[in-house]
């Protein structure tokens, strides 16, 4: 039986991962990762760095952050606590979605995450308190190879479930976008 189902988001290679619990008197059991069954939703890398986040305000924004090549990444992301709407923005040079964005409620009730592949930027807001997320990268962290944009870019047009209560100054220094970016090489 399908442990992790996959399912196809509007924007290419960007996929909804269902986790299936197993149940019984004394609880469940379910699978945060599987390899052989992610390889069917295009995760053909290993894990190279798992990462935990704790934001404990509701409406705060982490992202949107993209490592740039030879580090771009994908990411596994999954709401272990609380409840966020996750966010992928397709920054692939070339790609007929370019610019375009998809949002997603994970929580963790609904056993949700989300395959973010490379050259997407990530994000998300908070939509409870007390929120924890667990992020699995095929790459490890390059601080020089970080990038960012806006959460509130007009040539993004996110619309975040609620008001912006707190984000990072960094996040909130990216630069907006001009037309003459192209995108990232992936
Ligand atoms: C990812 C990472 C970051 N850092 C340092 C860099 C900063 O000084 C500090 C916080 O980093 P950042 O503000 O990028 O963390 P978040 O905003 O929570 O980013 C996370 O949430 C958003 C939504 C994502 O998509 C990122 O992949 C994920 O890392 O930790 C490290 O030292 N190691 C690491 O692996």
């Amino acid at each position: 039986m399908t442990r992790l189902e996959i399912s196809h988001l509007p924007l290419d290679g960007l996929k909804l991962i269902t986790r299936h619990r197993l149940g019984d008197a004394r609880g469940s059991l379910a699978r945060l990762f599987c390899a052989e069954e992610l390889a069917l939703a295009g995760w053909a890398e290993p894990i190279a760095q798992i990462n935990h986040t704790v934001t404990p305000k509701i409406g705060t924004v982490r992202g949107m952050h993209f490592q740039l090549p030879p580090y771009s990444e994908m990411k596994l992301v999954t709401c272990l606590r609380g409840e966020v709407y996750d966010v992928a923005v397709d920054l692939r040079q070339g790609s007929a979605t370019f610019l375009s964005w998809h949002g997603e409620i994970l929580s963790a009730d609904n056993n949700r995450s989300m395959i973010i592949p490379e050259g997407f930027a990530h994000g998300f807001q908070t939509l409870t308190d007390d929120v924890e997320l667990l992020y699995c990268h095929t790459a490890p962290y390059v601080a020089g190879f970080e990038g960012g944009v806006r959460a509130i870019d007009p040539l993004l047009g996110i619309v975040w479930p609620m008001k912006i209560a707190l984000i990072s100054e960094r996040d909130s220094a990216h630069n907006l976008l001009t037309d003459s970016f192209t995108g990232i090489f992936v």
